[in-house]
């Protein structure tokens, strides 16, 4: 076990379940760089407490300090998506996730549980060994692996609680609660504070403000880019656009997020009654752009493109809709005009407390590449076109 006395403890085992939207975001942190993070979750009434690694980007000192800390002869577990041990040959039921430990520690090593986790990579035949359900902790470690944009997989084992204070202390590692942990995106979204605004001519609509909105911990602004003078006291037509780096920015065909993006601003523009574009950071529909580059290779092996994300271990659709509704209420505006072919954009901007009085259809031709995309949205996710 690698020790560092001089190390000052980062936080203490006994902090409050309350959203910590700072320790949230270090651990995210943490987790990007093949560190381990400690977790605890109460389940009847107890705690349990797993040291966790995300299966990504482990490396080969990371998987040898986690089975440092596992007890003599215990191999770690590997939190996997079903869908994915059902690949592996694992029937199993309908929990999203699913643990499995290796009889034979040595059997694993950090490329072998990089093969496990990822669907793009192959693996040869699994080794022996037992499947069991995922506990709380692990479950929200799941979370924060999706938090940091990373594959839902990850490696834990379990901790004693005398053990935790120790790891806190002497390995500086962070500790935190799975009610931290899944509390995150909402009370991130409640924390958004205005933090900078500028005029910026658009080619399509030279009167355009662009307002940046930063969470408490520091993540990643939204932006909202205000066109003309919207009235406040009437519906007010905006858009809401995920981020898509590949089709805002590049011109990528596989998708309609360009000519989205350039067509709602210059529709608010022409409408002459001002109008709002909220440019979220949702990336890929919520999972990252570097997970939308694996589904887009999955897409490519035949998977559409629902079922890649599904494939990876994320829903469908990942987004939340509670950012955009607190910028518009810090904006003032109550009721909207929402240029979309999504109907769950509806509810989810209703759901928290914005009126939407119209929908505005925003559907743009294909382009010979994304027909098949397009057909996806509209047969299974209920796109309205
Ligand atoms: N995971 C994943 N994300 C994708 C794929 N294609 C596009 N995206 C992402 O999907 C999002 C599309 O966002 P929007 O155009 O705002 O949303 P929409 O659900 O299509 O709804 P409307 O355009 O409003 O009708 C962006 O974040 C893109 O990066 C894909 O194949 N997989
Ligand atoms: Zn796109």
């Amino acid at each position: 076990m690698t020790q560092s006395s001089a190390a000052p403890a980062r936080n203490n085992a006994n902090l409050t379940p309350a959203t910590d939207l700072v320790t949230v975001s270090r651990a995210v942190a943490d987790l990007r760089r093949g560190e381990i993070v400690l977790v605890q979750g109460h389940e009847n009434g107890e705690a349990h407490n797993v040291a966790v690694i995300a299966a990504e980007p482990l490396s080969r000192i990371g998987f040898d300090r986690l089975c440092d800390i596992a007890s003599d002869g215990v191999s770690p577990a590997i939190v996997i998506p079903r869908v994915r041990a059902k690949s592996l040959g694992q029937a199993c039921k309908n929990d999203p996730f699913i643990a499995f430990v290796s009889e034979d520690r040595t059997a694993i090593d950090a490329d072998r549980l990089g093969q496990i986790a990822n669907p793009l990579l192959d693996l040869d035949a699994l080794p022996k060994g037992d499947w069991r359900p995922v506990s709380v902790a692990e479950s929200a470690a799941i979370r924060l692996a999706k938090l940091a944009r990373l594959l839902p997989a990850v490696v834990t084992v379990a901790v004693a609680a005398d053990q935790l204070e120790s790891l806190v202390r002497v390995q500086n590692l962070l500790v935190l609660q799975s009610e931290s942990i899944n509390g995150y995106e909402n009370a991130s979204a409640a924390s958004l504070r205005q933090v900078s605004e500028a005029r910026v001519p658009l080619e399509d609509a030279e009167n355009a403000t662009v307002i940046a909105f930063r969470p408490e911990d520091g993540g990643q602004e939204h932006l909202a880019i205000v066109i003309d003078e919207p009235a406040k006291d009437k519906p007010v037509l905006i858009r809401l656009h995920s981020e898509c780096f590949t089709g805002d920015l590049i011109g990528s065909l596989r998708c309609d997020c360009g000519p989205q993006l350039r067509g709602a601003i210059s529709e608010i523009a022409r409408n002459g009654q001002g109008g709002i574009v909220l440019y979220l950071r949702q990336e890929g529909r919520g999972i990252g752009l570097v997970n939308k580059l694996r589904a887009y290779a999955l897409q490519d092996r035949g998977f559409d493109t629902l079922d890649a994300n599904e494939e990876l271990g994320f829903d469908a659709d990942e987004r939340v809709y509670r950012p955009a509704a607190e910028m518009l209420r810090q904006l003032g505006f109550e009721s909207v005009r929402l240029l979309t072919n999504n109907p769950e954009k509806m509810t989810g901007l209703e759901s928290w407390g914005v009126k939407v009085s119209e929908r505005v259809p925003h559907k743009f031709p294909s382009n010979g590449h994304n027909e098949f995309y397009l057909q996806t949205k509209k047969d299974r996710a209920g796109h309205l076109f």
